[in-house]
C-alpha cells in the first residue's frame, strides 16, 4: 500500500508579458515546495479605502511558468503517474482552472503542432513503449472516454452511434454495488493493442465531442471529460491478474456564474457546472477535514466517478492552470486556494490484484473432481463402468511422461479411481513384457557384432575422428548456405507479393519492409497499414464523417465551402500541417530508401563473410590444411563494417519509427481540423440562411428565395442566398451588367444610386440591413436574368471567371457563384425557347 497526499502542480498560461508584469512571482528557492506569490494590484480595489490583502502566497509541488514546454509537463507530472499505473496502481491526473486557462491544452494538447501534444497522447506513447519493452508480462489495454455535461454522462466512443448532437450519444449512468464500487453502465471499453489504435480512439472521442457541440453548448468549456486507460497485466502461467486505471480529466471551467455573465440556458449550464464543481469542492473539504465520517460523493456524477481518485485507492495529481492577467486575478486566487485544500487529501493506493476467473474455474473444477473421488473412496462407492477412450489415452500419456521423467522422486498421480489404478498396472506390465521379448530377439546379433569387431588402432581412430570433424564443419557451412538461399528465395517471393499489394493499394509507402536481423522482419508492414485509413476503423470513421458530410452538400454549397475554407483562420494551420506532413513524408521516404540500402549492404557483407568461409573450407579440403579457428584480417574488417552498418540501420530505424508516429498524429490533427471546419461551415450556413429569413420579412419565398417559378427543388436550393458572410468579408462588388439593362426594370426612380446598377459602377452590398441586402440580391438576380438571356453559354463561363477575377471580396464570389448555379440551367432553357420561337 502507498499512502500519499494528492500532488499539486501549477501551470501559468503564457500571455502578453506586459499584462502580467508584477502580478506574480515564483519563489524557486524553497526547493522542496516552491511557492507562487500573487500580488493584487491596488487599482483592483476599485478606489475603496480598504485593508484588503495585497499578496497571496501558495505552495505547490512544482510551478511551471509560461515558457514550460509540454514535454517538461509530461516528464514531471504525468510520467511518474504513468509509471505507478504500469506497476499496478490506479492513477488520476486532473486539470482545474478557469475557462481558457489551458486545461485542454495541458491534458489533450494543442491542435496545431505536433510538439503541442498534451498529457494524453504522450502518456499513451510512453505506456505502449514500456509495454513493448517488458516481455515478462502479458498486458491488455482498454480505453474509455466519458463526457459529463449537465449531470449526464455520454459515451464519446460508442461505435454504433454517429453523433450529430450530444443526445445522439449513449447516456452513461452510475451504478453502485453493495461494496460501494462504482460501475458505469453504457460506457464502452475499447481494446487498444497499439499506440496508434489508442490515439485513434482519442481523436474519435474528441471529434465526437466537437460534432456533438451545439451553439448552446460550446463544448469543452462547460463539460467535464474523463479519458481512461485500463491496463491489465499477468505473468505467464500465473493465475493473478493486476488491474490499474489511469483517469486523465479535463474539468469544466471553474469561473463563477457572476463573472461569466450568462443567462437562460447558459445560466442553467453554468449552474450545473458550478454545482458539480461545488460538489467537488465539498468532497474535497470533507476529505481534508479530519474525522469526517460522511463524504458526499453521491451528490454529483463527477464526484461519483472520481470517488477512488479522491481519498481512495489512487495516486492522484492535480494541475492548477492559471491565467495570470489582471482581470483573472480573483479566479486564479480561488484556483490556488482550491489546490491548497486538495493538497491535504490523503490517498491510499493498493495493488489491484485478482485471480484470473478462467484459471479459477479450472482450479475449482479439479478440486471438485478430487473431492468426488475422495468421497467415493470413503463411502466405498466405486464406479464400475469402463473407462472412456479419452480417459485411457490420457492415462497412457501420464504413464509415458512418468517413465521418461529422469527425476527419481517423480510420482504417477492418477487419483483415487480404482479403475484407473488397475489400468496403470496393466499398462506397465504390458510395457515390461514387450521390452523383455525385444531384448531376447536382439541379443544374439549384438553378440555377433561384438565378436566381429576388430580393435582399432589408436592413431587411426584419431585420424578418422579429425576427418569426421572436418566433414561435420563442411556440412554445417553448406547447410547454412542452403538455408540462406532458401530464405532469400522466400524473401523474394514475399517482396513480390508486397509489391503487388502495394500496387493494388495504389500508394507507395516510405517505410521499408523490414529489419535485417531475421525474426523481427517486416515490423513496418503492419504499421504502414495504419497510415492507410481503410485499415484503421477509427480513422476511417473520422474520414467517413468528413466525406459523408461533404457528399451531402449541393454543388453551390460546396463552392461556398471552398471559399469559406480558404478564408478560415484554421486553413493556415491545415496548410502548415500539410506542408509539414509533406516534409515528413519526404524525410520518411528518403530514410526508407537509406534503410533499404543499409539492409542490402548488410546482406552483401554477410554474403562476403560466408563466401570467405566457404573459400577457406574449400582450400582446407583441397590442400588438406585445417580451417583456421580465428577470423583473419580481411574477415575482421568485414565484420567491423557489418557492425557499423547495423548500428546505422538501427539509428535510422528508430528515427523512422518516431517519424511514423508523428505522421500519424499530424494526419489525425488534420482530420480533426477538417471536421471542425466543416462543422463551422454548416453552422454558419444555417445561421445565415435563418437570419436572412428572419430579418427580411419583405422577402417572401415567392419573390426572393425561389425567383423562378419553373425551378426544381435542387435549383431552388442552389438559389438560396448565401448572404456573403456579410460583415466579416469585405464589401461585395458585382460587375456591372452593362448597357443591356433597362434601368426601369432594374430600379425604381427614387431608389438610391447604389441600387440602380449604373453602367460600370460597382454595387456595394455590404449593408447589415437584411431587407436591403435581400432587395439588392433580388435586383442582382433580375439583372443577371436579363444579361444571361443574351449570353451564350461560352460567354457565361467567361463571365463566371471574369466576375471572379473582378470581385474583390469572397462575398462577391459567393453571390456570383450562387447566381450562376441558378442561371446556367435557366439560360439554357431560355435559349431553347428562343430557338423554338425563331424556328416558328
Ligand atoms: N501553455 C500554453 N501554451 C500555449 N498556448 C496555450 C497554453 N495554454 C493554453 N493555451 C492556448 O490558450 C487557449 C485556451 O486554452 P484551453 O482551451 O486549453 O483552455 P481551457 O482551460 O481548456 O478552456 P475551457 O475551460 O474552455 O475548456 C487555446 O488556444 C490554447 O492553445
Amino acid at each position: 500500500m502507498v499512502k500519499q497526499t494528492i500532488q499539486i502542480f501549477a501551470r501559468v498560461k503564457p500571455t502578453v508579458r506586459k499584462q502580467q508584469q508584477g502580478i506574480y512571482s515564483i519563489d524557486e528557492d524553497e526547493k522542496l515546495t516552491p511557492s507562487l506569490e500573487i500580488i493584487l494590484p491596488r487599482d483592483l480595489a476599485d478606489g475603496f479605502v480598504n485593508n484588503k490583502r495585497e499578496s497571496y502566497r501558495f505552495k505547490f509541488q512544482r510551478i511551471f511558468d509560461q515558457d514550460a514546454k509540454q514535454e517538461t509537463i509530461f516528464e514531471n507530472i504525468a510520467k511518474p503517474v504513468a509509471e505507478s499505473v504500469l506497476a499496478g496502481y490506479n492513477g488520476t491526473i486532473f486539470a482545474y482552472g478557469q475557462t481558457g486557462s489551458g486545461k485542454t491544452f495541458t491534458i489533450t494538447g494543442g491542435a496545431e503542432r505536433y510538439s503541442d501534444r498534451g498529457i494524453i497522447p504522450r502518456t499513451l506513447s510512453y505506456i505502449f513503449e514500456q509495454l513493448q519493452k517488458d516481455s515478462s508480462k502479458i498486458y491488455t489495454t482498454h480505453i474509455s472516454y466519458l463526457e459529463i455535461y449537465n449531470e449526464c454522462g455520454y459515451d464519446l466512443l460508442d461505435p454504433r452511434h454517429e453523433a450529430s448532437s450530444l443526445e445522439d450519444l449513449p447516456k452513461v449512468t452510475v451504478l453502485e454495488d453493495p461494496d460501494q464500487n462504482i460501475h458505469l453502465k453504457n460506457l464502452s471499453l475499447h481494446q487498444a493493442a497499439t499506440e496508434e489504435e489508442a490515439l485513434n480512439l482519442l481523436f474519435l472521442g474528441d471529434t465526437n465531442r466537437m460534432i456533438a457541440e451545439t451553439p448552446m453548448n460550446q463544448a469543452s468549456t462547460r463539460s467535464h471529460c474523463i479519458f481512461t486507460i485500463h491496463l491489465s497485466s499477468k505473468e505467464p502461467g500465473s493465475a493473478t491478474v493486476r488491474h490499474a486505471k489511469l483517469h486523465l480529466v479535463d474539468l469544466a471551467g471553474s469561473e463563477r456564474v457572476a463573472k461569466t455573465g450568462v443567462g437562460g440556458q447558459l445560466l442553467t449550464e453554468a449552474k450545473y457546472i458550478n454545482l458539480s464543481l461545488h460538489y467537488l469542492e465539498q468532497v474535497i473539504i470533507a476529505l481534508s477535514e479530519k474525522h469526517r465520517s460522511h463524504i458526499p460523493y453521491r451528490n454529483s456524477m463527477m464526484t461519483s466517478v472520481l470517488r477512488d481518485s479522491l481519498g481512495g485507492n489512487c495516486m492522484t495529481t492535480m494541475i492548477a492552470t492559471l491565467s495570470l492577467e489582471k482581470r483573472n486575478i480573483d479566479e486564479s486566487i480561488s484556483t490556488c486556494r482550491f489546490a491548497q485544500r486538495v493538497a491535504l487529501i490523503k490517498n491510499e493506493a493498493v495493488l489491484n490484484e485478482e485471480i484470473d476467473p478462467k484459471l479459477m474455474i479450472i482450479r475449482l473444477q479439479k478440486e471438485i473432481q478430487e473431492l468426488k473421488d475422495e468421497l467415493a473412496i470413503v463411502t466405498g462407492e466405486q464406479r464400475t463402468e469402463a473407462l472412456t477412450e479419452a480417459e485411457l489415452l490420457q492415462l497412457e500419456k501420464l504413464i509415458t511422461s512418468f517413465l521418461e521423467d529422469q527425476d527419481p522422486e517423480s510420482k504417477l498421480e492418477v487419483g483415487t479411481d480404482m479403475r484407473k489404478i488397475h489400468h496403470c498396472f496393466h499398462y506397465l506390465k504390458k510395457l515390461l513384457n514387450d521390452k523383455k521379448i525385444h531384448r531376447q530377439s536382439t541379443a544374439p546379433s549384438e553378440n555377433k557384432d561384438q565378436n566381429c569387431q576388430e580393435p582399432l588402432k589408436e592413431e587411426e581412430y584419431k585420424k578418422l575422428r579429425d576427418i569426421l570433424q572436418q566433414r561435420d564443419n563442411e556440412i554445417n557451412i553448406l547447410v547454412n548456405m542452403l538455408k540462406k538461399e532458401k530464405k532469400k528465395a522466400q524473401d523474394a517471393l514475399h517482396l513480390s507479393s508486397v509489391d503487388r499489394s502495394q500496387l493494388s493499394h495504389g500508394q507507395s509507402s516510405p517505410f521499408p519492409p523490414g529489419n535485417p536481423d531475421g525474426p523481427k522482419t517486416l515490423p513496418f508492414s503492419a504499421s504502414t497499414q495504419a497510415l492507410d485509413s481503410s485499415t484503421s476503423p477509427y480513422r476511417s470513421s473520422l474520414l467517413h464523417r468528413k466525406t459523408g458530410m461533404r457528399e451531402e452538400m449541393s454543388l453551390g454549397r460546396q463552392e461556398a465551402f471552398e471559399i469559406f475554407k480558404r478564408d478560415h483562420a484554421d486553413s493556415v494551420t491545415i496548410e502548415d500541417n500539410k506542408q509539414i506532413l509533406k516534409q515528413r513524408f519526404a524525410e520518411a521516404k528518403a530514410l526508407g530508401e537509406s534503410i533499404n540500402e543499409a539492409r542490402s549492404k548488410i546482406g552483401r557483407l554477410k554474403e562476403e563473410i560466408t563466401q570467405r568461409h566457404v573459400q577457406q573450407v574449400a582450400l582446407g579440403i583441397s590442400e588438406n590444411i585445417p580451417v583456421p579457428s580465428m577470423p583473419d584480417q580481411l574477415e575482421e574488417k568485414l565484420r567491423s563494417q557489418l557492425e557499423e552498418e547495423k548500428r546505422r540501420y538501427k539509428t535510422m530505424f528508430a528515427r523512422l519509427k518516431a517519424l511514423k508516429v508523428e505522421i500519424e498524429h499530424l494526419q489525425l490533427l488534420m482530420d480533426k481540423a477538417k471536421v471542425k471546419l466543416q462543422k463551422e461551415f454548416e453552422a454558419w450556413w444555417a445561421k445565415e440562411a435563418t437570419s436572412l429569413q428572419v430579418n427580411s420579412p419583405a422577402v417572401t419565398p415567392s419573390n426572393h428565395v425561389k425567383p423562378f417559378p419553373q425551378m426544381s427543388e435542387a435549383q431552388h436550393e442552389r438559389s438560396q442566398p448565401l448572404s456573403n458572410k456579410s460583415d466579416v468579408y469585405a464589401r461585395k462588388i458585382l460587375p456591372s451588367p452593362g448597357p443591356l439593362l433597362h434601368s426601369q426594370e432594374q430600379s425604381s426612380p427614387g431608389a438610391p444610386m447604389e441600387n440602380r446598377f449604373p453602367v460600370s459602377t460597382p454595387v456595394h452590398c455590404g449593408s447589415k440591413n437584411g431587407l436591403q441586402r435581400a432587395q439588392l440580391q433580388q435586383r442582382s438576380v433580375d439583372c443577371w436574368k436579363q444579361l444571361v438571356t443574351w449570353i451564350p453559354v461560352g460567354r457565361l463561363c467567361f463571365f463566371k471567371d471574369g466576375a471572379l477575377d473582378a470581385a474583390s471580396g469572397a462575398g462577391a464570389r459567393l453571390t456570383v457563384l450562387s447566381l450562376l448555379w441558378v442561371l446556367e440551367p435557366w439560360a439554357a432553357r431560355q435559349r431553347r425557347v428562343l430557338g423554338v420561337e425563331r424556328a416558328l
